[in-house]
């Protein structure tokens, strides 16, 4: 060992005249106190004494060469370099495990590229063979077996205090792919990450959430690479307690959580949204997510319909081409917002008609299933209309939506029939993924002669007719969940409420710029998510405060400009 160097071991060294590099380095400290001590004083931040480079930068541990910038630029000519969609997919996943910050830049640079990988389409392809890529455990996987010691699987988790949302879905629907059992842990990530990259939710107060309940897959429980449980699904009354005792103990474990449930089978989504809404903060994304986001759709379509047409937006009429959680959760949110509009509950409700796989749904038809009979015609009770021209013709719909799974059912006939009815039709096939839309843009622009106002669950290429480009709209509920999200777990809401909702689906329709207006756009830019994101969440917090669920008495005192602030500020940045 060695001591400290002493310039001199005499007592009389204080007095004595330094040595001249001593001078030298106490005349440059004297100079630099005065010159930076105003910075100091005010706190500036680059002149705090640097953090300690991350681990991945220490000396030694990267190349010489290493620079941050371009590692950027090499991962994304990595990613591109992929011929597969499937394996953008698995590249983009290892990343996010490998270098979060990294993952979620290239996520915010290049949305309009990267969300169609981890996202819808996609996601579907890597749903179906999620047990063939599966590489490393990733969110919570709770099973039926754990019922009874469920409290124990949550507490597994292992950021326990940091968790705010979950998204949970059943496997028993996903997309329009049908029951993909455990595989759906795809779906329940690939939300959590457009929560992050869209909302700026933190990536460690996320949860995926799948839940083991079997599966009615038969190819999947005889393939040997399956994730989940080799039975079929429990029955209704052993998943309702199974779902009793699992909300009440992502409470108890998480409690600051809100739970998105996502993909659950068309008689459990509403029923289980039905069953906790009022109880726990939960809300359903394909209900109500798709019904917001297809809302404000609607209001920037009939705008631009209205000035070919002058029809105000309550009085269009519907016609929804499958009847669905996803079709009768949008039926449910426009009909809401037509009572806003001035019409009476059943005005409201009589410019909506269903079709499903059996043809108009109409009260007289006979047994329908309880989430179709309030929407069910009564003002038809002749013999079953199945053919789709057929009601076409007799609805005279202004507006078509498709949330059917039925991949090209909107068929050239179908798209020149709604063109010959209406200057400006509304043709929106919402269906996921992209092989299942009701029809693709190109279809949809050639077949009404360019008048389209269309909007498509995935995404589709723009198109140029005659000259001119024409731009299709994404109508998918990923432009409403982050920001409402955002919004419930700033205001720390006890539930989430039905005007929460609309007042998402409002702050995404008027969040517009004067350039996405000019251009024919339905919805914004997706490369805005985060503004969008913003703008939404304030909205919500005011109609968490206006319904009184609100946990969060300082938000209260803001005005709105505070408020965005405070939304922005709360976003997490990745700190590549
Ligand atoms: N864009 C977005 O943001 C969203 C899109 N979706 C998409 O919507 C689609 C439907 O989802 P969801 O409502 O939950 O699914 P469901 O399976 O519950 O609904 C499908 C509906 O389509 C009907 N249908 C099936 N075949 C036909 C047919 N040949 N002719 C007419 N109707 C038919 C069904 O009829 P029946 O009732 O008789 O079985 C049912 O009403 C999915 O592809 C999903 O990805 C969902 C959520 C959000
Ligand atoms: C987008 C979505 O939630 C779905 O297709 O199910
Ligand atoms: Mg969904």
């Amino acid at each position: 060992m060695f001591d400290p160097p002493s310039f001199s071991s005499s007592p009389l060294s204080a007095f004595a005249i330094p040595p001249f590099p001593v001078l030298l380095s106490s005349f440059f400290f004297i100079v630099m106190t005065i010159i930076l001590t105003p910075y100091w004083s005010k706190g500036v931040q680059r002149l705090k004494p640097a953090s300690p480079p991350p681990e991945k930068l220490r000396h030694g541990l990267v190349p010489s060469a290493f620079n941050e910038g371009v590692h950027a630029e090499r991962a994304l000519a990595q990613l591109r370099g992929k011929d597969q969609p499937l394996e953008k997919y698995i590249f983009l996943s290892r990343l996010k495990s490998d270098d979060p910050d990294l993952f979620y830049k290239l996520c915010l640079e290049n949305m309009a590229e990267i969300t169609p990988i981890i996202y819808t389409p996609t996601v579907g392809d890597a749903c179906i063979k999620f047990s063939h890529i599966y590489r490393r455990p990733e969110g919570l996987w709770v099973s039926i077996k754990d019922k009874g010691n469920i409290k124990n699987v949550l507490n597994n988790w292992p950021r326990i205090d940091e968790a705010r949302i979950s998204v949970v879905t059943d496997g028993s629907r996903i997309l329009g792919l049908g029951d993909l059992g455990v595989n759906g842990m795809g779906i329940s990530i690939g939300k959590l990450s457009l929560y992050v990259a869209g909302a700026g939710i933190l990536p460690q107060s996320t949860i995926p959430i799948c839940l083991d309940l079997g599966t009615n897959n038969q190819a999947f429980l005889e393939d040997p690479f399956y994730l989940g449980l080799r039975q079929k699904r429990v029955s209704e009354q052993e998943m309702d307690e199974f779902m009793d005792e699992f909300m009440h103990e992502m409470t108890q474990a998480f409690p600051k959580m809100m739970i998105q449930f996502e993909d659950f089978s068309t008689d459990k989504a509403f029923r289980y949204l039905e069953r906790y809404r009022r109880q726990y903060p939960v809300f359903n994304d394909d209900i109500q997510g798709t019904g917001a986001v297809v809302l404000s759709g609607l209001m920037n379509a009939a705008k631009l319909s209205s000035a070919a047409s002058g029809m105000p937006l309550n009085a269009h009429r519907i016609l929804f081409f499958g009847a669905g959680s996803a079709g009768v959760g949008v039926a449910t949110q426009l009909q809401s917002f037509f009572t806003l509009q001035g019409l009476s509950v059943e005005e409201a409700r009589r410019r909506i008609w269903l079709i499903d796989s059996q043809g108009l749904v109409y009260e007289s038809r006979g047994r329908l299933a309880e989430h179709k009979k309030y929407f069910a015609r009564n003002d038809y009770s002749g013999p079953p209309m199945t053919d789709i021209l057929d009601i076409i013709d007799y609805v005279k719909p202004t507006a078509l939506l498709g949330l059917s799974t039925i991949s090209g059912a909107f068929t050239p006939e179908v798209l020149q029939l709604m063109a010959a009815i209406n200057p400006r039709p509304i043709i929106f096939p919402l269906s996921n993924p992209v092989r299942l839309s009701e029809c693709s843009f190109n279809d949809a622009v050639v077949n009404t002669n360019g008048t389209v106002l269309f909007a498509s669950g995935s995404p589709f290429p723009e198109q140029e007719f005659v000259g001119r480009v024409l731009y299709p709209g994404q109508g998918n509920n990923m432009y409403i969940f982050p920001g409402l999200g955002l919004g419930a777990i700033l205001s720390r809401a006890t539930q989430v409420t039905d005007s929460m909702v609309e007042a998402s689906s409002l702050g995404l329709a008027n969040s517009l710029t004067e350039e996405e207006h000019a251009a024919g756009l339905l919805y914004p830019r997706v490369e805005r998510i985060r503004e969008i994101s913003a703008h939404i969440a304030v909205q919500v917090i005011r109609a968490a405060q206006k319904a009184n669920v609100t946990h969060s008495p300082e938000l209260a005192k803001m005005d709105d400009s505070q408020l965005h602030a405070l939304v922005k500020r709360k976003m997490w940045n990745p700190s590549f």
